[in-house]
């Protein structure tokens, strides 16, 4: 094979007029519509291909309206998920993250030092403002990884109060898993290779789900954010909109592009991941949530391959010549030391430290 597929596709069909208007303006996310591509009209895939294409090597953040997750869904989740940080902190303290990065994670208990940020932007010396709630792909405890303690390969923790959180969430994963499946073909064409390229790498996919809260906070230091600049590690993040502001993406002029609210659309981002396979083509733009208004809520939906898939560049996206600048690994051997690198509350001297969250300690008085 040669990068011919990807010089073609170029000369072929070209980005849409109001992505590269909406780029080159900076002011907000480019719009896709991809109920076409998801009917199966022809030619939706190569014009969306087309688009991402120009989008990924250029801004790496867009929002897609008519992607057929039910709203009742998204909109059910996101009161499960302002539940969730309503329960006690006895509950929550029961389910700490920990070895496995499944569970809750309360706010200031961690500094993201993000090293491929760092490089971009600046050190980050603040703890985050925002509590999450982690879940990766649920597991029975059957499952061989499971049996085996392999990290970030545990059994969810769901919170035990609230039963309709996890019939809902769950349905949340995996509503959005199958989305991010349909979209792999946008993203192969977007680099040229064949639309069914990366369906041996999705096999068994992986996900890491996010439910977070954002409380306005009252004093932040200079430098502290809700959630700090990161880039995901993810092949691709898909991300429901809320009205409430926050989410800063960061612009190739290094400028901040505050993401305002467009009913019913996901935010679609990529990753470490993608940025690997395309050799840095594709960006994994550095993007943060500042400290909101009011309560914010987030459900960020982290898709992977397979832990076992290379995500080594791929030749066939290389130019003739073109080094590969980074290692061949597994994904789950870029996974693991990527979280070490953002989160810190294994370290038990930095989690002496951690605050109570203002909300429940004023509620804890009472
Ligand atoms: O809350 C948001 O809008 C963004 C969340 C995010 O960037 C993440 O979870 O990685
Ligand atoms: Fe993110």
């Amino acid at each position: 094979m040669t990068t011919s597929g990807y010089t073609e596709i170029q000369g072929r069909v070209a980005a849409s007029a109001s992505v590269q208007a909406a780029i080159a303006k900076g002011k907000e996310l480019p719009l896709l519509d991809v109920g076409p591509y998801l009917a199966g009209e022809p030619g939706a895939l190569e014009q969306l291909a087309a688009d991402v294409k120009w989008i990924q090597e250029n801004l790496g953040f867009f929002a897609i309206v008519n992607h057929g997750i039910p709203q009742s869904l998204i909109d059910e989740s996101f009161r499960q998920t302002a539940k969730l940080f309503e329960i006690s902190m006895e509950e929550k303290n029961r389910h700490r993250v920990g070895y496995h990065h499944q569970g809750y994670l309360p706010p200031k208990s961690s500094i993201l030092k993000s090293t491929a940020i760092m490089e971009k932007i600046a050190v980050n010396t603040k703890k985050d403002t925002n509590a999450a709630w982690l879940f990766m792909r649920n597991r029975s405890a059957d499952d061989p990884k499971v049996l085996a303690n392999v990290r970030h390969r545990g059994l969810n923790q769901w919170p035990d109060s609230l039963p309709d959180f996890k019939k809902t969430l769950h349905a949340y994963q995996l509503a959005m898993e199958q989305l991010s499946l349909k979209l792999l073909p946008i993203y192969a064409r977007a680099l040229g290779l064949p639309a069914d390229y990366f369906a041996p790498m999705f096999k068994a996919p992986e996900y890491y789900q996010r439910c977070a809260y954002y409380h306005p906070e009252e004093k932040m230091e200079e430098g502290q954010y809700a959630l700090a600049p990161h880039s995901d590690g993810s092949f691709l993040t898909l991300l429901p909109m809320t009205p409430v502001v926050g989410l800063q993406v960061m612009t190739p002029s290094k400028e901040w592009l505050k993401v305002s609210y467009v009913e019913g659309a996901l935010i679609v981002n990529t990753g470490q991941v993608l940025n690997r396979l395309s050799n840095d083509r594709f960006i994994a733009t550095p993007h943060r949530v500042v400290n909101p208004p009011m309560k914010r809520y987030a459900m960020t939906f982290f898709f992977y391959p397979d832990d076992d898939a290379s995500v080594a560049p791929i030749k066939e996206c290389m130019a003739p010549g073109e080094k590969a600048k980074y290692d061949e690994r597994s994904f789950y051997d870029f996974f693991v030391p990527y979280l070490d690198d953002l989160y810190h509350y294994n370290d038990a001297n930095f989690m002496k430290e951690v605050e109570p969250e203002p909300a429940e300690a004023a509620d804890s008085k009472a």
